[in-house]
């Protein structure tokens, strides 16, 4: 199903042109990185997607669509806790008390924030902040999310615990990000849409060789896994990991696993 068209659209403000000419079809659950020099345009298209901005000219079909959108820059003035502020954003899309209070429970959960919920998000870390900012996206059940450099400005650590938080993002969900960060690029997206001086230069899907498989492994030790330095992973119950590995290196990655006396429980491609 379509989710947005763009035709020859171009978008004007203050009558200087932002965007030119952009013509792009997104369908429902991609995951799609724009990218781009600085300046270059990817939060305006970002915007004229979701509908923040309007299109001045050329055709814009949107399906109706509950977007989530994580915005580049938490506002930083925000006196409210977490908690307060994820109750304010959960009346607002009209949810019920009691289905707001099971979401932020769940989600503060999953995104390891439960301790700071009474901490007032000006005093927040840049990575608390932005899982915040996914939540209250999230929290709006959406079938679009928007996130403009949602791993800028975090440590290799959180960047990676809010890559894997994203991929386990289930269902119908569409995922647009902006990015410069080639770990989100390479690890989230199929697509990826290049964008230079407003204009679309560039619209390619990846191939199968440079495609996501998790390997879901059971290991003696985390140590070896922690020796190698571009592995990503997460611990799942007892021993056992799940890797993320592109297609091209997932045999390397397989038989040094054998090698380490490892078993292999499952190989799988997310889409
Ligand atoms: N609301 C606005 N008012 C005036 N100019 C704008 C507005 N939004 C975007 N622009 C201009 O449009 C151009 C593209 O901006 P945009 O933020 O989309 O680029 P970007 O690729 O996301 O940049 P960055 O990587 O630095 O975040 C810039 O020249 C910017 O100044």
């Amino acid at each position: 199903m379509k989710l947005f068209e763009a035709h020859n659209a171009s978008k004007k403000i203050d009558g200087k042109g932002i965007l030119h000419d952009i013509s792009i079809t997104i369908s429902q659950r991609e995951k799609i990185a724009i990218t781009g020099a600085n300046g270059s345009g990817k939060s305006s298209l970002l915007k004229l997607i979701g509908g923040i901005y309007e299109h001045s000219s050329g055709q814009v079909i949107r399906s109706p669509l509950k977007v989530g959108y994580v915005p580049e820059h938490f506002p930083e003035t925000i006196r409210f806790k977490i908690y307060e502020y994820l109750m304010l954003t959960g009346k607002m899309n009209k949810k019920s008390k009691g289905e707001i209070k099971k979401k932020i429970e769940y989600y503060a959960t999953a995104f390891s924030i439960l301790p700071f919920l009474s901490t007032p998000l000006k005093n927040c870390s840049k990575g608390t902040k932005q899982k915040v900012g996914i939540i209250q996206a999230l929290m709006k059940d959406p079938n679009l999310l928007l996130l403009d450099e949602p791993l800028t400005g975090l440590d290799e650590q959180t960047k990676k615990e809010l890559l894997h938080l994203l991929q386990s993002i289930q269902g119908e969900c569409t995922i647009i990000f902006t990015a410069h960060d080639s770990l989100l690029i390479n690890r989230l997206a199929y697509r990826e849409v290049v964008i230079e001086n407003g204009k679309i230069v560039s619209d390619s899907t990846k191939s199968e060789s440079e495609k996501i498989k998790y390997i879901l492994a059971e290991i003696p030790s985390t140590d070896f896994i922690l020796s190698i330095p571009s592995l990503s992973y997460q611990s799942r119950d007892g021993n056992r990991v799940e890797i993320m590995v592109t297609a091209a290196e997932s045999d390397q990655v397989l038989r040094m696993l054998l090698d380490q006396g490892c078993s292999i429980v499952e190989v799988i491609e997310k889409r």
